[in-house]
């Protein structure tokens, strides 16, 4: 059923996902048309239908599909079902929002534990999720066999955490200081500069 996927498919599934998450409880409890999908999104109902027909067989006609299993055969198939854990490293207004935030887990991913070299910060817990200090990083990465860092901490810091992250085994890095991060080869560093995007937004021309 998957094999035929394109590329086109595989970017407006994100969306399908999305959409279908935003739906009420009571919505998901029920079922929903590729049309009413397509009508939510300004798509074509036609290429919704083949879109959703490649990743679910549970589509029926004139009923459409269960919402929550094409939430589930979604995300199965976009790999959100299978859990990662992350870690975040900066305890400060942008870490622990991370924290308290429990939206990631339908995407598959699960924030664990956070770092901070404030003792003031050390020991406390957000959202139920530790914070532990900067220097337990590796210990506790290696001993979960964490692969992904999130990068919360003042510029001046980023560079060294984003170090330490990849001598912990961290492989993916993202980065929300706004400063450029040279990692290692086998690591990824993914910027997310929420300054220049806003200021990349402004200057859009709107159409
Ligand atoms: N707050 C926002 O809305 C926002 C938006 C976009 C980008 N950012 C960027 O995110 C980063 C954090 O912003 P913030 O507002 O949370 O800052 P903040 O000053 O509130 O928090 C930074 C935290 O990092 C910790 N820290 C400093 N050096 C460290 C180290 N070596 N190891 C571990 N922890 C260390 C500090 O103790 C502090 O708790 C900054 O680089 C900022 O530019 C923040």
């Amino acid at each position: 059923m998957e094999k035929n996927i394109t590329s086109q498919t595989l970017l407006r599934l994100p969306m399908y996902f999305n959409y279908l998450m935003s739906l009420s409880s009571e919505r998901k409890k029920g079922n929903i048309s590729a049309t009413a999908i397509a009508e939510a999104l300004g798509l074509n109902d036609v290429q919704v239908r083949k879109d959703l027909a490649s990743v679910s067989s549970g589509g029926r006609p004139k009923v459409g599909y269960a919402a929550s299993e094409l939430i589930s055969d979604i995300g199965k198939f976009l790999g959100f079902e299978n859990h990662d854990r992350v870690v975040v490293a900066g305890m400060g207004n942008f870490g622990r929002a991370m924290l308290e935030y429990n939206g990631f887990e339908a995407y598959g991913f699960d924030i664990v534990c956070g770092f901070d070299c404030n003792e003031k910060r050390v020991g406390s817990s957000i959202n139920g999720k530790p914070v532990r200090h900067i220097d337990e990083l590796e210990s506790f990465c290696t001993e979960n066999d964490i692969r992904i860092g999130i990068i919360t901490v003042p510029e001046t810091a980023a560079q060294e955490v984003c170090d330490r992250m990849a001598e912990s085994g961290i492989r993916f890095i993202l980065n929300f200081a706004a400063v450029h991060l040279n990692a290692p080869k086998g690591v990824t560093v993914h910027n997310e500069n929420i300054s220049l995007t806003l200021a990349m937004l402004a200057r859009c021309n709107a159409n």
